[in-house]
Formats: structure tokens, C-alpha cells, sequence
């Protein structure tokens, strides 16, 4: 147990996928494990283990931002000791060439906001563990999904004053899509030695204007959920 966590020691696979929204933990755990059992309730972030293919693998939800992300993380990593985490988030499209609805792997992060805070470096450019990319892309090209890779962009804000306008840097740069939690994911995996990947299903897109609505987000998520379990039990 911890304090945002009554999960116990052993609760937890080596392997955690993590959704920011609870309502999404559950979808994955009930749609795609294998006798999926709830670990967690605190806070309502719910908690999941199952088994996917005969091996064990956990959901946790994270919240929304890197403050609610790093506790949930932090405690995977530091008191359940686990050795792999598998973003399953949403994000938003910033490059014409990635289309609503299809996913996002996040092939390295540029964070938005060098000023906002130092803690495990949040705010410098970070990358996924190399092998769980490489499989990743190999999966999803097997999977026949829609999905592209490339630089994403991190922020702490979602609804900012100065609007898409904001990007424009991090667009200069390449960057495909932006989240609010991969940044985190990245550093703090690496500041435990744990292996990292930021898997993003595109909901709404920043430059278009389009989006999805809430009702057909879990269905959204089969394609994401799918290549990420694919990953965590054959990597
Ligand atoms: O859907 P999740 O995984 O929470 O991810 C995205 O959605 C939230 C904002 O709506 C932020 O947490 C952002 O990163
Ligand atoms: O962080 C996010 C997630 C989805 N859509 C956005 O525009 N931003």
C-alpha cells in the first residue's frame, strides 16, 4: 500500500499500460484481460491485473498532468517495483499528417515550458526505451492500424491563452501531436532504470479543428490498446 494506492506488493505485473482516465482503465481491463481483477480504487484512479496472451499485465489510470502522472508512476516504480510502462493516452494532432483517430507513437518529447519546473529534468527533450519503440513500430505495421511515429509535444496547460498559436515552435521542429503526460513518463523511467514507451490515440486535432466525442472514445481506443498489450507481453 501507498499513499494514493491500496494496492499491495505483488499486485502489480512487471508490465503496467497507463490510461489517464479511469473509465478507459476499466474499458481495457473488462475488453481485453484475462480474468481482470480491480487493485485499486483509491481516488477512483482505478487499477487493473489480468492476464493478456496467458501473461500477466496491469492498467493503472493516471489522472490528467505530469503532477497526478508522477505519483501513480512513481509508486509503480519505487514501491511495486515494476519495469515497464506503456502510455495509453490521448492526444491531440499538430501535424496535417496525422489523422483523428489513429495513434501516435511518441518517438521522442519536447517538453513546452523550460520555466515551469526543473524536478527530474521534466522540461528537456526525453526518448522511449529503444527496443519497446522498434517493436512497437513492428507491431503496429503488422496490426494493419492507422499509426505514425515521430517528436511530441508535452504541456502542462490545455486550455491556454494564446491558443494553437503556442505550437508553432514545437511544430518548427516536427512535432506530430501533443499530451499532457510523456515528458514525465520518459524522465521519471529513466530516473528509475524502468523501460518506457508513450503510445497516443488522437482525439481531437489542433490544427484541423476536428474531434472526436467522448461516446465513441473507448472503441477509439481498441487499435492503441491492442498494440500496446502486443508490446508488453512480447518485449
Ligand atoms: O486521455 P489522457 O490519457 O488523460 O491524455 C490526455 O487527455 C487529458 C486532457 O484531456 C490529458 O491527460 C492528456 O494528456
Ligand atoms: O493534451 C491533449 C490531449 C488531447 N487533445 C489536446 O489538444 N491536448
Amino acid at each position: 500500500m501507498t499513499p494514493h494506492n491500496e494496492a499491495g506488493r505483488g499486485d502489480y505485473a512487471e508490465t503496467v499500460l497507463l490510461p489517464g482516465d479511469p473509465e478507459r482503465a476499466e474499458w481495457m481491463a473488462e475488453t481485453f484481460l484475462e480474468a481482470p481483477r480491480c487493485v485499486n480504487r483509491r481516488r477512483g484512479a482505478l487499477g487493473f491485473t489480468g492476464l493478456f496472451r496467458g501473461k500477466p499485465v496491469s492498467i493503472q489510470s493516471t489522472g490528467i498532468g505530469a503532477s497526478s502522472f508522477l505519483i501513480y508512476a512513481h509508486e509503480l516504480l519505487d514501491f511495486h517495483r515494476v519495469k515497464t510502462l506503456i502510455r495509453t493516452g490521448t492526444c491531440g494532432g499538430l501535424s496535417e499528417d496525422v489523422a483523428l483517430r489513429s495513434v501516435v507513437i511518441s518517438s521522442a518529447v519536447h517538453a513546452e515550458s523550460e520555466r515551469s519546473g526543473q524536478v527530474f529534468d521534466l522540461y528537456e527533450r526525453a526518448g522511449p526505451d529503444p527496443a519497446l519503440h522498434a517493436l512497437a513500430l513492428q507491431r503496429a505495421a503488422d496490426l494493419g492500424i492507422v499509426w505514425s511515429a515521430g517528436l511530441t509535444v508535452c504541456s502542462d496547460i490545455f486550455y491556454h491563452p494564446d491558443g494553437r498559436d503556442r505550437f508553432a515552435e514545437a511544430q518548427a521542429l516536427g512535432a506530430v501531436a501533443v499530451d499532457m503526460e510523456t515528458s514525465a513518463l520518459y524522465r521519471i523511467s529513466a530516473h528509475f532504470g524502468a523501460r518506457a514507451l508513450s503510445l497516443l490515440n488522437v482525439v481531437d486535432h489542433v490544427t484541423t479543428g476536428e474531434q472526436t466525442d467522448y461516446s465513441e472514445r473507448q472503441a477509439l481506443f481498441t487499435d492503441m490498446t491492442r498494440l500496446a498489450l502486443e508490446v508488453a507481453v512480447d518485449s
